[in-house]
């Protein structure tokens, strides 16, 4: 650690954390101002309240007192921690505890008038807050609970033969979906309840549900529905956008539904810290779907939940496993696994009796027809919760493979990775031939195409392969990676990929956001020569988005990209270079999103120890929503 990482007003223990890197120096910086502001003097109250700073930073809504020495330390280039966490000037917990309820920071009263933190104590410990989470996680809680108390107006029976009309069985389009059918369920629940939550893997028909509620609710309540359809990034916006227009015509959808970001939907306006829309100035939509909630940070949510009128639909569809926002809070993950308070709409449970009588043990296993609802999803359908589990698109070892992940069977995952096929393939660091193959084929293939000037076929055959780190720097990064791959599409074609300049075929990452330019932090394009001209095309839809290259102020040559980037897409085959067992990075969440992104093929690099490794690590982000809170 440099010394200008290390905060020079932090003493004591604060400093000794620091030095071993379990602390940041804005960590003791913050602590530091907060204690001379409110008049703190305690020593164990500037080390929570640092490491309440830190959970936030490290993804976490607050600190969970029970697990205060859970922290990370720096390590050296060997991968040796510069001191083992246990070994650092620990307080007692109860010391900090008695510490934290008597401080002026969490009960008020200091020379500042000051509350900057929140104590709270629940079934399962005590939680140490930065206020303003606090107060977010109380508005999602508090808005989420006036709605639960409330149900929309319905027509029954227009309900049951909407649900009927559209959800076929699929092998016979005359008879309607065999029950249970999850996805007709959840769209009983998105009419019947103002909020619903829809989880599912990849590939388990989210998009299609979506598409067939905002059919439902154009059959109940007119053509003149306001829809609103947003997500977490533009990326995924453009995805909503086009699979829902992709079914328009079929299912009479109000024409040219358009999807944005979230940050736009709300009303991002430039300079301003405030969006348009908020708890005085209301949505003006009577339905919105945000997908790939997984992805949204606490404070959107909370933002969102504030500006959404008390009457309009809400539907939060995403995969609840896959890493969670890179801002605090775990949203949806929470949201799927808080305490169920609502009740049912009667309604409801009348228009989809079929789907709720079948019993849990009396249907075919497997994949292939739905089992019956299990007692907790019976549960949590009372909080609008539902999630899909038939997988739609890829059948076999990769859905296995994800599932086996999810569930942490580590032996399971090993079987299937080593059984090899034509989906799965599990190769050691230095077995690199396919791979290599792969990179220069894709490169090669993209290349062609925008030599050619044939937008649409550079950027499919971009998407046909795409190879995944976990870290950004080291040996299993993306750096040394993309230089690998660049030396043997090098090798491969004779030509100098010049970092400094614009090339046909060259595949872009962007960033940061630019919500004038319309790009987003995570798209990823690839130039392509138009005439004299080289352009950047983005897949958006039907039609490709094209600028020129000048116009980018925040991108990078992609020839590698971290799991986190490459969360809300898709690629044919997917490459991911596994990092070393004590990766702290390497976790269940990280390896089920990675593996998740194949369509066709999925070719892990790296080693059984590090495989398993993954599989056993399971990111706990701290959160009050799981848990009960007093109002
Ligand atoms: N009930 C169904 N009958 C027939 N086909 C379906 C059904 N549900 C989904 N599909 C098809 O399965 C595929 C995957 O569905 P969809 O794209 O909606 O899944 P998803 O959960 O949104 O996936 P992702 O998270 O990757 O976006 C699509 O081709 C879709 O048309």
């Amino acid at each position: 650690m440099t010394d200008a990482q290390i905060a020079q007003r932090g003493k004591g223990a604060l400093r000794t954390f620091n030095e071993a890197g379990a602390l940041a120096a804005a960590d003791v910086h913050v602590a530091v101002r907060l204690a001379t502001l409110a008049g703190e003097s305690d020593a164990d109250v500037h080390l929570a309240t640092a490491l309440a700073v830190r959970a936030v930073r490290a993804g976490s809504v607050c600190l969970d007192l029970n697990r205060l020495r859970d922290v990370t330390v720096e390590e050296d280039e060997n991968g040796t921690p510069l001191v083992a966490p246990e070994d650092l000037p620990w307080p007692r917990d109860e010391d900090v505890l008695a510490a934290l309820r008597r401080s002026p920071l969490v009960v008020g009263g200091g020379p500042g008038g000051l509350r900057p933190l929140r104590l709270i104590d629940t079934a399962d410990g005590p939680l140490l807050y930065l206020d303003r989470y606090f107060r977010q996680e109380q508005t999602i809680r508090r808005v989420l609970a006036e709605r639960e108390g409330r149900f929309p107006e319905v027509d029954e029976q227009r309900l049951v033969s909407a649900l009927t009309e559209l959800f076929r069985d699929q092998t016979d389009p005359a008879r309607p979906a065999p029950a249970p059918d999850r996805q007709r369920v959840a769209a009983a629940l998105a009419a019947t309840h103002l909020t619903a939550v829809i989880a599912g893997g990849p590939g388990t028909g989210k998009t299609h549900t979506v598409a067939r509620i905002l059919a439902l609710l154009t059959a109940l309540h007119g053509r003149d529905l306001r829809i609103g359809l947003a997500a977490p990034t533009g990326k995924a916006a453009a995805r909503l956008q086009e699979s829902v227009r992709a079914q328009e015509s079929e299912l009479k959808l109000p024409p040219d539904l358009t999807a944005m970001t979230l940050h736009r939907m709300l009303g991002w306006q430039r300079g301003r810290t405030r969006f348009r829309y908020h708890a005085g100035n209301h949505l003006p939509y009577d339905v919105i779907v945000v997908d790939e909630t997984s992805m949204v940070s606490l404070t959107m949510m909370c933002r969102l939940l504030e500006a959404v009128r008390p009457d309009t639909r809400l539907v939060l569809v995403g995969d609840p496993d896959q890493l969670a926002s890179v801002d605090a809070g775990a949203v949806l993950a929470d949201l799927v696994g808080r305490p169920i308070t609502g009740t049912l709409n009667p309604v409801f449970e009348r228009a989809v009796p079929h789907d709720l009588a079948v019993p849990r043990d009396l249907t075919a296993p497997g994949d292939f027809a739905e089992r019956g609802l299990s007692d907790a999803e019976h549960n949590r359908l009372r909080g609008g919760i539902v999630r899909l589990s038939r997988g739609r698109r890829f059948g076999g070892a990769i859905a296995d493979l994800a599932l086996a992940v999810r569930q942490g069977r580590d032996d399971d995952v090993m079987a299937i990775l080593e059984s090899g096929g034509p989906e799965v393939s599990f190769v050691g660091p230095s077995d690199l031939a396919a791979l290599r193959a792969d990179v220069v084929r894709s490169a090669e293939g993209v290349t062609a195409a925008a030599e050619a000037g044939d937008v649409a076929a550079a950027l499919d055959r971009f998407e046909s392969h795409r190879l995944l780190c976990a870290h950004r720097d080291g040996p299993s990064g993306v750096k040394r990676w993309a230089r690998q791959a660049t030396e043997w599409i090098g090798a491969a074609t004779g030509r100098y990929l010049d970092p400094e300049r614009w090339y046909p075929g060259q595949p872009l990452l962007v960033t940061a956001n630019d919500h004038d330019m319309r790009i987003y932090n995570g798209d990823t394009g690839v130039v392509v020569r138009r005439g004299d001209e080289l352009v950047a095309a983005f897949a958006r839809g039907e039609e490709p988005y094209l600028l020129h290259p000048s116009q980018l102020s925040a991108v990078n040559t992609v020839y590698a990209m971290t799991i986190h980037r490459s969360q809300g897409s898709q690629y044919g085959t997917v490459s991911v270079v596994l990092p070393e067992a004590k990766s702290a990075l390497l976790t269940r969440e990280l390896l089920y999103t990675a593996i998740t992104r194949a369509r066709k093929h999925v070719r892990i690099v790296g080693t059984e120890e590090s495989v398993r490794a993954g599989v056993a690590r399971q990111v706990l982000r701290a959160s009050g929503l799981r848990r009960e809170i007093p109002a």
